[in-house]
């Protein structure tokens, strides 16, 4: 990550982070390869940035069907920069398909990367990532349903899971946040899922020596509050574990509707300690989220299995993959290839929370500059006026996971868009993906 910004001096006042301004389509970004790229409609918001549907440079506008999408944030706001660090070490095209082929797969859940630059426009300085463009992410679908997911397509997803996990562990990383909101459709094939947002991502394993556990009190509860392992909740950066621990939290509440800590997510001790109770006796947590008839047996043997794993082990993913198998032989299913979301509407949500890695960054560094101009340190922030560009958007939505400990700014970014439509189409207001407005801690 670029050096985070120093502390202002007393008495300035602190420096504002800056958000993308919008581009209009038609804007052509020069990739370090020498590739340009035309930019199409913003069909995005993260953090920091924004998302255009792009394609590569040529007399034609970019049209609605286009393969590719482009992340844009400004320089020197660095957000974009670790996770563009994943992309390039782990998620080159040619990368991705000699690991499909050596282990066997249709498709390997996670996007791929094409380029990355820098482009500058009216003096400012932006940096750039190309990326595939994909479709509708799943908390929109389990909202769409309901709350609920069908047992076969949660244990299909799980599945499609264990290969993403392997490949990212095998590459050094851990995803560390992994949830319905992150997790979205192929644009031209809903029938795959891939993983997205490696903006916590971890690289646990640089050039494969496996970091040891370290508790740091600073990073206590990182991740989404309801989902995070009990090694973030412990201030312990991520590991494999840790992935799959989050994976049982996502498989329990898709198939029983939510967690048994979800009345309390502002309070995070009583989440860990919830999680810890858990795991030490998962036959009582699976009594109080399922009735005995729909009890997934496969899920408990899941958690034990996971519970086993140190710190710093490998999980065995063939035989988590084996246990996912026998639950879908036990409802007499098979992993067909097919994702069938029952068509039930729903209602939205209470959200959660979340502290992400860089809007932890950015909340440290805002405080590192209220402290210096000796203001009170806030983590919270009212809305700012909602408007992009001249044009006028109503707050978002907010249906999915929420962030803990933020400066607000993200929130007040994710604001200004407008929710709409069931994809990421070009021409429909801006939405997030479910992903949620930040509150303070
Ligand atoms: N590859 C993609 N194709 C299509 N849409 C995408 C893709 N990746 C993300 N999106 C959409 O763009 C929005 C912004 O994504 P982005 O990863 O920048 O933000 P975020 O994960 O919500 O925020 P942050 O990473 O800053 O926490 C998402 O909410 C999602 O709807």
């Amino acid at each position: 990550m670029p050096p985070k910004k120093k502390a202002a001096g007393k008495g300035r006042a602190p420096s504002k982070r800056q958000l993308a301004e919008e581009f209009p389509p038609g804007e052509v970004l020069t990739d370090t390869g020498k590739k340009s790229w035309k930019l199409g409609a913003p069909i995005g918001q993260g953090g920091f940035g924004l998302l255009y549907l792009a394609h590569e440079n040529s007399a034609k506008p970019v049209g609605a069907d286009a393969p590719y999408v482009i992340k844009v944030e400004p320089s020197d706001n660095g957000p974009l920069f670790s996770e563009l660090k994943f992309y390039m070490r782990a998620a080159k095209p040619d990368r991705i398909q000699s690991w499909v082929k050596s282990h066997k797969l249709n498709v390997l859940g996670v996007p791929r990367y094409w380029g990355s630059g820098l482009h500058e426009r009216g003096g400012k300085r932006y940096r750039f990532m190309v990326i595939d463009r994909l479709g509708t992410d799943l908390q929109k679908k389990f909202e769409e349903c309901g709350r609920r997911f069908p047992r076969k397509l949660v244990l299909q997803l799980a599945l499609r899971l264990l290969d993403i996990l392997e490949f990212i562990h095998d590459h050094e990383y851990v995803h560390a946040d992994i949830k319905a909101s992150n997790l979205m459709l192929g644009h031209s094939d809903p029938d795959q899922v891939y993983l997205v947002d490696y903006g916590l991502a971890y690289r646990y394993a640089p050039d494969s020596v496996i970091k040891e556990y370290k508790e740091d009190p600073k990073r206590c509860h990182d991740g989404t509050i309801e989902f995070t392992s009990i090694d973030a909740h412990k201030g312990a950066t991520a590991c494999r574990r840790s992935d799959l621990e989050i994976l049982c939290y996502c498989m329990v509440q898709w198939l029983c509707g939510r967690l048994p800590w979800e009345d309390k997510l502002q309070d995070p001790l009583y989440v860990r300690d919830c999680k810890i109770r858990s795991q030490e006796n998962i036959s009582e947590f699976m009594n109080q989220c399922f009735s005995s008839q729909d009890k997934p047996e496969e899920i408990q043997r899941f958690m034990e299995e996971v519970k086993s794993l140190g710190y710093q082990d490998k999980p065995p993913y063939e035989k988590l993959r084996s246990i996912l198998q026998a639950g879908l032989k036990s409802i007499r299913a098979k992993d067909d290839g097919t994702l069938t979301f029952p068509a039930v509407s729903g209602a939205v949500s209470p959200a959660a929370k979340k502290t992400t890695k860089r809007k932890k960054a950015a909340a440290e560094e805002e405080e590192e500059e209220n402290e210096a101009d000796g203001q009170p340190i806030k983590k919270k922030r009212v809305a700012k006026k909602k408007e992009v560009n001249g044009v006028k958007k109503s707050p978002a939505k907010t249906n999915g996971p929420k962030k803990v400990c933020g400066t607000g700014k993200v929130g007040d970014a994710k604001s200004r868009l407008v929710e709409m439509g069931t994809q990421t189409s070009p021409g429909l207001a801006l939405r997030s993906r479910g992903r949620p407005k930040k509150t303070s801690a």
